[in-house]
């Protein structure tokens, strides 16, 4: 039996109907969302993300609004364009492309960034709240998982979840997010330091692997019938491999694959940030 495939473009494109209405009822009482980039050096998997962040954008009706800088800016210009883009009134949310050359503190920028444009859901205020279960934008990869398994009705409460991988833009926030109230999952975070990384995924019902290192989640890994989600990417000279293996589909029950499985719906969680902190600027000014 082959896995039902968890189809991340076209749940994004799904959403991205509903984006366009939204952005066109915000436009009928005088406001457009615009989405900020910061993209530093030209690294080519993040000059693509970010080229397909602006062309997202165009799709929905979101003004975009691009800064993309050299890789050897100092931290201190670096710095003086996020306060730039914290000011500009056109600008009501942006993000940081991730990662930063390694001269650059990566914190420290993004904590400068202002956590009201804070689109990316990644400034510590926003963790902070996601922490208290506060209203914040989420991290964009963690909801995308947690929204493509709704939308296919994969079962959330009670599950047993495995992700693999602590890094911040996914497998912590991502933890946060399954064990709130809403989601109310039980989550086991792995990582390098975890002993038996086989016995921890085979015991889940759903297993994010987001380490970065291809093939790692293996058939007899996965407990038949599993919901498994890719995330990892390596790039190769023979293309793009996650950490799934590809042979895992014929155990799983559901399979967010690379491509087309979490990476459409990380973008399309980006712009329904932007267009949510629209909609909240708008209601609190009509109060
Ligand atoms: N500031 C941020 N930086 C980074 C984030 C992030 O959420 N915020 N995540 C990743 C990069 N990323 C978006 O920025 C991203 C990664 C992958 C995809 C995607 O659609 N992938 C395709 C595969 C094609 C490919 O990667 O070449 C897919 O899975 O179908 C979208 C966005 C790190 N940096």
């Amino acid at each position: 039996m082959s896995a039902t495939i968890l189809d991340g473009k076209a749940t994004r494109d799904a959403i991205y109907a509903d984006l366009r209405e939204r952005v066109a009822a915000l436009a009928d009482q005088g406001v457009v969302p615009g989405l900020g980039t910061v993209l530093v050096g030209d690294d080519p998997g993040s000059r693509a993300y970010v080229k397909g962040k602006h062309s997202d954008c165009a799709k929905v009706g979101i003004t975009s609004i691009r800064r993309d800088l050299p890789a050897d800016i100092s931290e201190a210009d670096l710095l003086a364009v996020i306060d730039e883009l914290n000011e500009n009134p056109e600008c009501t949310g942006y993000i940081v492309q991730l990662p930063l050359p390694g001269h650059i503190n990566t914190g420290r920028v993004l904590e400068r960034v202002a956590p009201d444009k804070d689109a990316d859901g990644l400034h510590p205020t926003n963790l902070g709240r996601l922490v208290l279960g506060e209203p914040a934008p989420l991290p964009c990869t963690p909801r995308g998982i947690v929204e493509l398994l709704r939308r296919f009705d994969v079962p959330i409460a009670g599950a047993n979840v495995t992700v693999v991988g602590r890094g911040v833009t996914v497998g912590r926030p991502l933890g946060l997010l399954f064990t709130r109230r809403e989601e109310n999952a039980t989550v086991t975070l792995c990582h390098t330091g975890t002993t038996d990384l086989a016995a921890e995924v085979r015991r889940a019902d759903i297993v994010v692997a987001a380490a970065g290192k291809a093939g790692l989640i293996t058939p007899d890994m996965v407990k038949p019938g599993a919901a498994v989600l890719d995330v990892g990417i390596t790039r190769t000279e023979q293309g793009l491999s996650g950490d799934v293996h590809p042979e895992v589909r014929e155990v799983a029950g559901f399979l967010a694959p690379i491509p087309g499985g979490v990476g459409p719906m990380t973008r399309a969680m980006l712009l329904t940030n932007v267009v949510e902190a629209a909609e909240r600027a708008q209601a609190a000014l009509a109060e």
